[in-house]
Formats: structure tokens, C-alpha cells, sequence
């Protein structure tokens, strides 16, 4: 069985400063796959409590996998991240794509931003376009696609997608083990249009606020699912009846909610509670990765909703990539310095990410979607296409084996041209050749010369002797 093996791998973006930002910035610099930290304000710290210490701490540096930089853009942390996860995913591997970091860092901005232009949409768009790009370009293969989206909002699994969820329908559904939300309306998608107007219309019903760090501050974690199946088309009406394998993949892109300190936030009432739950459920989440991290035999995945959605898609059979979004000015350098330390413990939970298969029947009615008759038409133009590959591979191996046995002939004819070159030059150049002889066989040297490359150059050093 194929897999991806390896550990979770970790990115870093720092965010760059916009309107709302107060203070310095640049706390945090960029170079190559490592983010710097200045600690100096803790220096400053230190000063005005009255302790002796003046000098400057040392930048701490954290390596990762990559790095995006203030100036980075959109499109670099979908090749790099998203790109990568999707072509898995489609060859049947699961993965999950998290955004973590302090409230107000770029998370959301980075996974979801939606936009008019398109340079500036976030990694979920540009994933399900490439999806369904990758899909259309894929004729031997037939794709099933499905979509759903949950939010965790006070410890509560609503389902983001349920046609009444306005009106409470399909909140605090039960989590099964392995992460299986009860009750979770799946839409099949058949173009990229369906899907992004669903993630959009769930996005609608993510719980937002303005807070004093963010106008508009995620109030939950946003867990937005694929569930990607393949198997080859089906151009015979004999397979009708059988099973043929097909790969499934689950693919998980979540937001989460950003760490506050409601000193900062300036959060109360409602927004403290969130707050609250938000920060214990990221400390639950903390928790699970620190025990994957440290390969402890109990990893704590009931200590919260989040986790326990999170129940496979951390590590294990999961090409897991974690985003960590950080703020660059020296006010949040204590979160900054949390987040990278997180990032950096994260870097060593182990990832064995098999290729998840599972047998289907082709029944009649599959048979009839898979020769529809552009895909039919498609499939055969596939096989033709096949065919005249291997013919024309064929032909050239057959040509290319003619050439090299006439290059041996020539090859060979050379060799004794050139050993009859040798021999008549010995005889002319012979102390014991009479004079006559000697312009007999010059004669005859110069006439071998047609036969063999570098009898000239041999008669011109023989003469020259
Ligand atoms: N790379 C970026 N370039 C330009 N603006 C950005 C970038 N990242 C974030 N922003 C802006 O910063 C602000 C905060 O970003 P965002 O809402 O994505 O943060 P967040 O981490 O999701 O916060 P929260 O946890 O509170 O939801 C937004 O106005 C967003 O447009």
C-alpha cells in the first residue's frame, strides 16, 4: 500500500501591519525557511520593573518548513501548502490544513479570503478550483466530491451547511470517534461553482465580532471538509456487476479561532465567554499535539469539541500542514514567541498517511454516467491515443536498434580501413622500400584516405617524419 510518511510540516506567515496595528512593528524578520524574533521588548520590560539587566535579549530564531514574509502573496501559500495536500488527496490520502496563531494574525485572511480579485483569494478557493480543474483533465477517472462545514462555537458542533441552521437546525450535533460529526449535511458538488457557493453560504454563518484586535474576529473554530472518491471509468457494459476499487480521501481545512488575552481584546460578556472557550479548547488542542509530539500512549482527544473533530486529522493517516499566522509588531511578541514554540513542537508529531481504498460496485447506473457520451467519446480517444503511444514507442525502439547496429558496421569498416591505412604507411615509409615501391604505395595511401577518417593526418605525421 502507497503512503505519505514523514511528521506534519509547518509553514510560518507573518502577517504585515494594516490600519488597526498601534505601535512598531517589525519585531519579526524573514530569512530563508527561519523566523527571527526581536526579544527587545522584553529587555524594556525588564528596565522599568527595576531590574539591573540593560543589555538586549538574543533574536530567537525557529526553522520550518517555509516561511511567507510581510510581502508574501496568496498564490505562494497555495503552491506550497494547499497544491501538495490537494494531488494527495486525489491519489486517496487524507489531509488537513490548519491555521493557528494569535487573534488577528492573518489566519483567516491566508485560508478563506474570498475576492473579487483574483490574486488576493485565500487557499480554500484555489483549492476547490483546482479540484475541479484537476478533475476535468482527469477522463479516465471518475470523481465523486462532497462537501460539508462545521463550526465549534462555544463547545458546540453546529453544522454550517444545514438549510435551517439559522433557526437552530443541526446545532451541537455528537462527535463519533474518529472525528464523525452526526447528522452533517454532505452536498455533492459537481462544478466548483456548487462547492465555493457552499463554503460560502457557510462562511455566512460563521460567528464573527469585532473586537479591539480584530474588526472581524472569528468567534469559532471553522472546519470546511471534502470528501474526495475515485475510481476508473468504466467503457465496457461487461464490468457491469463487478467491483472496482476507488480511493477515498478526506480533506479538512480549518481555521481555527485565534489565542486572545482579553486584557488586549478588550472582550466581555458574550465576547469573554468566547473568549474562555476558545482559549481552553486551543489549550486542549495544544495538549493533543504535545502527546502526539511526545509519542505518549494517551492522547487527551475528549478534553474538548475541537479535538475530538479533530480525531484523526492530526498526524497518523493524515498529511497534516500547519500554518502558523503571526502578528510582526513588538506589542505581541510574548504570542508571537507562543505560536512559534507551538509551531516548532508540532514539527515532531509522525505522519503515515496511507492510501485509503475501498471496493464499489459498477452498477447500471454507474455505467450510464461513465458513457455519457462525451466521456464516452473522451475514454476511446484515450485509448486510441494509448495505443498509437505504444505503436510509435515501439517503432522508435525498433529504428533505434537499426541505427546501432549500423553504427557498428561503419565502426567496424573504419577499424580496418584504418588498419590497412597503417599498414601501407609502414611499407612506404620502410628504409628497405626502393623508390618506385614508395610512390607506388604513397599513391595508394592517399587513395585509403576516402575510407578512413585520420589517414590523412596519419600520412602528414608519416611524411613529416
Ligand atoms: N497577508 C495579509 N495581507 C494583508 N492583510 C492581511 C493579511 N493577513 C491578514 N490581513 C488583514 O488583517 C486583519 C486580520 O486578519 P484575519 O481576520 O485573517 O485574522 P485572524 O487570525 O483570522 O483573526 P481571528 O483569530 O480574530 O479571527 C484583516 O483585516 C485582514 O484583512
Amino acid at each position: 500500500m502507497e503512503s505519505a510518511s514523514g511528521r506534519v510540516q509547518v509553514w510560518a506567515r507573518v502577517r504585515p501591519p494594516i490600519e488597526q496595528d498601534h505601535g512598531p512593528c517589525h519585531a519579526v524578520d524573514c530569512i530563508d525557511k527561519t523566523v527571527r524574533v526581536r526579544n527587545d521588548v522584553d529587555t524594556v520590560e525588564r528596565m522599568l520593573a527595576g531590574q539591573a539587566e540593560t543589555s538586549p535579549s538574543e533574536p530567537r530564531e525557529f526553522a520550518f518548513d517555509g516561511v511567507f514574509g510581510e510581502s508574501s502573496a496568496q498564490r505562494d501559500v497555495f503552491m506550497q501548502i494547499g497544491l501538495p495536500v490537494l494531488r494527495e488527496a486525489l491519489r486517496g490520502i487524507n489531509g488537513t490544513i490548519l491555521a493557528y496563531g494569535q487573534t488577528g494574525s492573518g489566519k483567516t485572511h491566508s485560508l478563506l479570503h474570498q475576492s473579487a480579485k483574483g490574486e488576493e483569494a485565500g487557499l480554500l478557493p484555489r483549492l476547490v478550483a483546482s479540484l475541479f480543474l484537476m478533475i476535468s483533465q482527469d477522463v479516465a477517472n471518475v470523481y465523486d466530491v462532497e462537501a460539508a462545514a462545521v463550526q465549534v462555537y462555544n463547545e458546540q458542533v453546529d453544522d454550517l451547511l444545514n438549510p435551517d441552521h439559522q433557526n437552530g437546525q443541526g446545532n451541537n450535533l455528537n462527535v463519533r470517534d474518529g472525528g464523525i460529526v452526526t447528522g452533517l449535511n454532505w452536498i455533492r458538488c459537481m462544478k466548483p461553482d456548487e462547492m465555493l457557493e457552499a463554503f460560502t453560504r457557510a462562511r455566512a454563518n460563521v460567528v464573527y465580532a469585532e473586537t479591539k484586535m480584530n474588526k472581524a474576529s472569528s468567534r469559532s473554530h471553522a472546519i470546511f471538509q471534502l470528501r474526495i472518491s475515485k475510481r476508473e471509468r468504466v467503457f465496457e457494459a461487461a464490468k457491469t456487476g463487478q467491483k472496482v476499487e476507488c480511493t477515498i480521501a478526506r480533506l479538512n481545512v480549518v481555521d481555527l479561532a485565534g489565542s486572545e488575552r482579553v486584557k488586549k481584546s478588550g472582550s466581555e460578556g458574550m465576547r469573554f465567554q468566547e473568549a474562555t472557550n476558545i482559549n481552553r479548547s486551543l489549550l486542549a488542542f495544544g495538549n493533543v499535539v504535545s502527546a502526539l509530539a511526545a509519542r505518549k500512549s494517551h492522547v487527551p482527544l475528549r478534553d474538548s469539541k475541537l479535538t475530538r473533530i479533530l480525531d484523526g486529522s492530526i498526524g497518523g493517516n493524515c498529511r497534516t500542514c500547519l500554518l502558523v499566522c503571526v502578528n510582526s509588531a513588538f506589542e505581541h511578541v510574548g504570542e508571537t514567541l507562543n505560536t512559534l514554540e507551538f509551531a516548532s513542537r508540532a514539527m515532531r508529531v509522525e505522519v503515515d498517511a496511507k492510501v485509503n481504498t475501498a471496493l464499489v460496485e459498477v452498477s447500471a447506473k454507474n455505467l450510464l454516467a461513465d458513457l455519457n457520451p462525451e466521456a464516452h467519446e473522451f475514454g476511446k480517444k484515450v485509448m486510441a491515443d494509448k495505443k498509437e503511444i505504444e505503436a510509435l514507442r515501439k517503432q522508435s525502439a525498433e529504428a533505434a536498434e537499426q541505427a546501432k547496429k549500423e553504427a557498428e558496421k561503419r565502426e567496424k569498416a573504419v577499424q580496418e580501413a584504418e588498419g590497412h591505412v597503417k599498414k601501407l604507411q609502414q611499407a612506404a615509409h620502410s628504409q628497405e622500400c626502393r623508390p618506385g615501391e614508395a610512390l607506388v604505395l604513397r599513391w595508394q595511401l592517399r587513395f585509403s584516405e576516402d575510407l578512413a577518417p585520420g589517414a590523412q593526418l596519419q600520412l602528414r605525421n608519416g611524411q613529416a617524419r
